[in-house]
């Protein structure tokens, strides 16, 4: 029998539900986390990334046990959390540490930071406090303060330094797995690249293997063996780090790898997202849930259009369909100027998709955007939008998009058969 990753996330779920009125009815729940996969193994850091609100946050909490999962399973070195109980959640709890963006969180302001540092051990039932107090002053030392900090209070230190304390009051109890959540986020460039420094040597010096959080793909590329790259609470990427932003498979990866200022601007050849909104939560879009923002979206069978014109009608019908049309094309009032304004002026080649261009643009100048919404949809239906993708391996990595399913003819963004 293989032995078990240290952390496994199956299919995990983390449902809000949305009440109204003073019998807090629900009436919708917002999807934080959605079905998610995830492992770390021993030693490993495992990055998890994704925009604002793709649920990295309640993953991690949901991992430690401060949420309750809707659905799917959490296992520990093969055990399922929820299963724990008496010494063996007590135990879940000292090797599974969290460390938080803002380190003032973590801090009594009131008590000297050696006591907050070794709160841990007195709270996993280590009595000795001379012990305590010599475990603490060696782990200052080790995350590159001294001995005499731990009489000094939170308000003595720069943030850069609070971060330090809360990676030494992680380790203090000696855990196997960090949950890093933005932990560098509050940090300028110099003391981020110091604390990220700290990580590392601590991975090393300790074994410990890291999930780090953040929103930032340039960080997790400098610190992470393995990234997953999260939307709208689906994991839609994840494999190794290099190889993943390298040559990413997802759409998504690739536009959020095109949003970092890079020293190597490899072309990746996808443009702009075709609209701008993340859907929200409560409501996610049908199928891919990427596919209104996604340059990649399939066209519809038997449609033949140059690439280009596909994303620019894509974008007026997902733009339609989502209810943000450009204000340009909203204000028009001629079907002549809508064309303009959606890059979409010149006649198109296929007979059938122009006829829809051509009715659904008189359609919005008639102030009727939603006869013009349903006549694009259903002129150029799209699988991405009527399925939910299949999560395919490839060689190197998974991915969770039709493009990759081996049944469907699609355009794979980067060879099946590896990066290459
Ligand atoms: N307690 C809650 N009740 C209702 N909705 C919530 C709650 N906590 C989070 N959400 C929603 O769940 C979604 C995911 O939030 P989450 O904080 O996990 O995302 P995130 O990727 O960590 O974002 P950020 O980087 O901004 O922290 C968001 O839409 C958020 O508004």
């Amino acid at each position: 029998m293989t032995e078990s990753p240290l952390l496994e996330v199956d299919d995990l779920k983390k449902h809000y539900p949305i009440t109204e009125g003073l019998l807090r009815r629900e009436v919708g729940r917002v999807r934080a986390v959605d079905g998610m996969n995830l492992a770390v193994g021993r030693g490993e850091a495992v990055g998890l990334v994704g925009e604002s609100g793709s649920g990295k946050t309640t993953t991690a909490h949901a991992i430690l046990g401060l949420e309750t999962p809707t659905g799917g399973e959490v296992r520990f070195e093969g055990t399922p959390v929820r299963d724990l109980s008496g010494a063996d959640e007590r135990a879940f709890r000292r090797r599974v540490q969290l460390i938080v963006q803002d380190p003032n969180e973590a801090f009594n302001p009131r008590l000297p930071v050696g006591e907050a540092v070794a709160e841990p051990l007195e709270l996993h039932g280590m009595a000795n406090a001379e012990r305590r107090r010599a475990i603490v002053t060696d782990l200052l030392e080790r995350v590159g303060l001294s001995a005499t900090d731990a009489d000094r209070y939170p308000h003595e230190f720069s943030g850069g330094e609070k971060q330090r304390l809360a990676v030494a009051r992680a380790l203090v109890v000696d855990p196997d797995l960090l949950v890093a959540d933005e932990p560098t986020s509050a940090l300028d460039a110099r003391v981020e690249a110091e604390i990220l420094g700290l990580l590392s040597d601590v991975r090393r010096q300790f074994g410990v293997s890291v999930l780090f959080i953040s929103h930032d793909i340039d960080v997790v590329r400098r610190f992470c063996d393995r990234v997953a790259v999260m939307y709208l609470g689906e994991v839609v990427e994840r494999g190794p780090t290099d190889e993943v932003l390298t040559a990413p498979a997802h759409p998504y990866t690739r536009l959020l790898l095109d949003s970092v200022p890079s020293l190597d601007p490899t072309d990746r050849g996808l443009g702009e997202p075709l609209t701008d909104a993340v859907p929200d939560p409560a409501d996610p879009p049908a199928g891919c849930r990427f596919h209104p923002r996604c340059p990649a979206v399939i066209r519809p069978d038997g449609v033949s259009l140059p690439e280009e014109t596909w994303r620019a009608v894509a974008a007026f019908r997902f733009a339609l369909q989502g209810g943000d049309l450009p204000s340009a094309a909203a204000a028009a009032t001629d079907a002549a100027a809508v064309r303009d304004a959606l890059d979409v002026s010149g006649e198109i080649s296929d007979e059938a998709a122009e006829r829809a261009v051509a009715d659904a643009a008189a359609a919005v100048a008639d102030g009727d955007p939603s006869r013009a919404s349903e006549r694009l949809a259903d002129a150029l239906p799209t699988v991405c939008e009527r399925e939910a993708p299949e999560t395919t391996d490839l060689e190197d990595r998974s991915v969770q998009c039709h493009r990759y399913e081996p049944e469907r003819a699609g355009e794979p963004l980067v060879d099946p058969g590896g990066s290459g």
